[in-house]
């Protein structure tokens, strides 16, 4: 069985976070992994508090992974400060890890902060030219570019200007802010769009989250980006159409829609 890892926050409600991604990685079927930079306090209407591991024992968790299973590809979620990305950029490059997935989280759905101003920076330097493709939404491509995004055209004009700078793919979501469900893939100096059916369901919490697990998932099983991405995209549209309605706010996703009525799946006795 494939292996992927997932290093990011913990989402108390389960939505988002750590929690998004071993369920995602789980459906895709490869064997899920964590590393976990922070625990929050969270549910659908908003962060109620953070509390963040240390750097030396975000390293212990990294070293406990690498040193007896292996992962095929790494997905990186929520890092709120610099100490903890210059620990992560240190064991990948130590460890020699493949398939490096960056979501750059930095606010959530429901509006809270996720990452420190002065950590950005050390995002873009330390882990970014790490990656094999990032996952930027429109909101944090503006922050990486420096540009304003309105239209389709200054989506790939961005998404070109973060993938030349950074010497990696870009996947630019058009996400619940612009172009539908339309994401749009920047690599190796051409573009190609990926039009996804825009779902009229209001519960996106963890949509980021959900869409780049599947994404490492699909690399470590050995998919091209291209066909990794889609695949990914069928999976988020398969999870937001499920209809699942939690929570007094933006609530969750179904991550298991595939197996659900079936086996041990089954809703009721
Ligand atoms: N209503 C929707 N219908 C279909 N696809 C959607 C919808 N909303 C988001 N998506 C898709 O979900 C994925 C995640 O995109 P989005 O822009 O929402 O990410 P994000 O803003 O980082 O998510 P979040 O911060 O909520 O975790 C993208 O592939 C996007 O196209
Ligand atoms: C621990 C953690 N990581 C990431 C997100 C972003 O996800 P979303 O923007 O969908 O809330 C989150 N809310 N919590």
């Amino acid at each position: 069985m494939k292996t992927a890892l997932t290093i990011a926050g913990s989402d108390s409600s389960g939505g988002a976070g750590i929690q998004a991604d071993l369920k995602t990685m789980t459906a895709n079927g490869v064997y899920a992994m964590s590393a976990i930079t922070a625990l929050t306090a969270q549910n659908t209407t908003g962060v109620q508090g953070i509390f963040e591991v240390s750097p030396e024992f975000l390293k212990q968790q990294i070293d406990s992974v690498f040193t007896d299973i292996r992962p095929d590809a790494v997905k990186i979620g929520m890092v709120s400060s610099a100490g903890l990305i210059q620990a992560i950029a240190e064991k990948l490059k130590e460890y020699k890890a493949e398939n490096i997935v960056v979501d750059p989280v930095m606010v959530a759905t429901s509006g809270a902060k996720l990452i420190s101003d002065d950590a950005i920076g050390t995002l873009k330097e330390c882990l970014f030219p790490l990656a094999t493709v990032l996952t930027p939404n429109i909101p944090e491509a503006k922050v990486l570019s420096d540009m304003d995004i309105t239209t389709a055209e200054e989506m790939v004009e961005a998404a070109k200007k973060i993938s030349e700078t950074y010497h990696c793919a870009v996947l630019l979501k058009g996400g619940h802010q612009l172009n539908d469900a339309n994401d749009l893939l920047y690599r190796d100096g051409g573009y190609r769009w990926f039009n996804g059916k825009r779902i009229d369901n209001p519960n996106t919490h963890g949509t980021g989250c959900t869409l780049s697990s599947a994404i490492a998932s699909n690399l470590a099983k050995g998919y091209d980006l291209d066909t990794a991405v889609e695949q990914a995209k069928a999976y988020i549209s398969g999870a937001l159409a499920a209809m699942l309605d939690l929570g007094a706010g933006s609530g969750p996703m179904n991550h298991a829609f595939e197996f659900c009525g079936k086996g041990f799946a089954k809703e009721e006795a």
